[in-house]
């Protein structure tokens, strides 16, 4: 960890606190919220292939994490209400959704991570409601995506509708009844015409997607241009090498060419057809041109961004906890 020597005495420069896997799942006994065998196999049945002992050492204490930011923050908001002396324009209402950006590159585990700790946090009595909102709704429809030459670069910053996006989760947290969201389908790689999901004055909103912890684009004429992470409670990347991500994302490219892609639907269905290796092959080029140069230029700038960062090694298990200091 860097340090520095600052007024005589050595300081550690790093804005996060940094723990190994020991020192972070150990926090777990502290945790006043035992999963029990019932609730780790209703985890279980999600479908996710996660280990069990990796969500009572890791995502256990993340959980309750963040039940202490949920709670503090409401009571901070109370403070800021009292000092603005509860005009019409206070800074937030009781019952202000907390929101939570999950970042991080194509298949390095935020969906999985994101739908675990929807399941988890919805224990917790403060906040029952948990809602989970994944960006792709927000990309652009292939059409649009063609028309301005972005089809190979989907999931970059520019293939979304930022606007939209953070309209959107600045709608569910100024209290709106029902705010609604585009949803695509990764079987037709496209934006699903007429459906959309709802989400209704939820306690936490999960918003999940690669670019959430992207700044704001310049504003013009002196205005001021916000993003979707100015309305971030809390926010989490999660991290891991290029190299393995790469193992990942191939894995799950095997995966679906046994399941989704057998569908007659399905986008990538040709690939269900040919040989592994031709399959395997496509994927490889995907990532390269793709999803691995998104990752370096646009998405792990972001991660000092966090206010906590996941590190996984080889096997996915959580090797490295950073926790921004307060
Ligand atoms: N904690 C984990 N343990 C084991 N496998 C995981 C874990 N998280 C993700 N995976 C696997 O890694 C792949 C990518 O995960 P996913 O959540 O779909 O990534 P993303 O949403 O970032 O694209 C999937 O095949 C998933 O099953
Ligand atoms: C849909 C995605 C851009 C991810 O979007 P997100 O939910 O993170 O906003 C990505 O999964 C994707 O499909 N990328 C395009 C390249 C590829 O097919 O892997």
């Amino acid at each position: 960890m860097p340090t520095t020597l600052e007024a005589g005495r050595r300081t550690d420069a790093s804005p996060f606190v940094d723990l190994d896997r020991a020192e972070w799942s150990a926090l777990h006994e502290r945790t006043p919220l035992p999963l029990t065998a019932e609730e780790l196999e209703r985890l279980r049945g999600l479908g996710d292939v996660i280990d069990l002992q990796e969500v009572q050492d890791v995502y256990l204490p993340l959980s309750r994490l963040l039940n202490l930011y949920f709670t503090a923050t409401a009571k901070l908001r109370g403070a800021l209400n009292d000092f603005l002396d509860n005009r019409e324009h206070s800074a937030t209402q009781s019952g202000t959704p907390f929101v939570i950006g999950v970042a991080g590159s194509v298949a390095v585990g935020k969906s999985t991570t994101a739908r675990l700790l929807r399941e988890m946090l919805a224990r917790w009595p403060d906040h029952p409601r948990v809602e989970l909102v994944t960006t792709d709704g927000f990309l652009l429809p292939n059409a649009e995506l063609r028309r301005r030459g972005l089809m190979a670069r989907k999931g970059f910053p520019e293939s979304y509708d930022r606007r939209a996006l953070t309209r959107f989760v600045a709608d569910v947290k100024s209290g709106k009844d029902q705010v609604t969201a585009p949803v695509y389908s990764h079987l037709v790689y496209d934006i699903v015409p007429d459906e959309r999901l709802e989400v209704r004055r939820p306690d936490i909103l999960i918003v999940e997607g690669l670019n959430v912890l992207q700044p704001a684009l310049p504003g013009q004429d002196g205005r001021t241009r916000v993003a979707v992470a100015d309305f971030f409670d809390f926010s989490i990347y999660v991290d891991a090498r290029p190299d393995d991500i790469e193992q990942w994302y191939l894995q799950r490219f095997r995966k679906l060419r046994e399941t989704a892609f057998q569908n007659p639907s399905s986008y990538f269905r040709r690939y269900a057809e040919v040989p592994e290796e031709e399959a395997l092959d496509y994927a490889r080029h995907l990532w390269r041109t793709i999803n691995r140069p998104n990752l370096v230029e646009n998405v792990a700038p972001t991660r000092g961004r966090a206010d906590l960062i996941l590190r996984k090694g080889p096997d996915h298990k959580v090797q490295r906890v950073r926790l921004r200091k307060l």
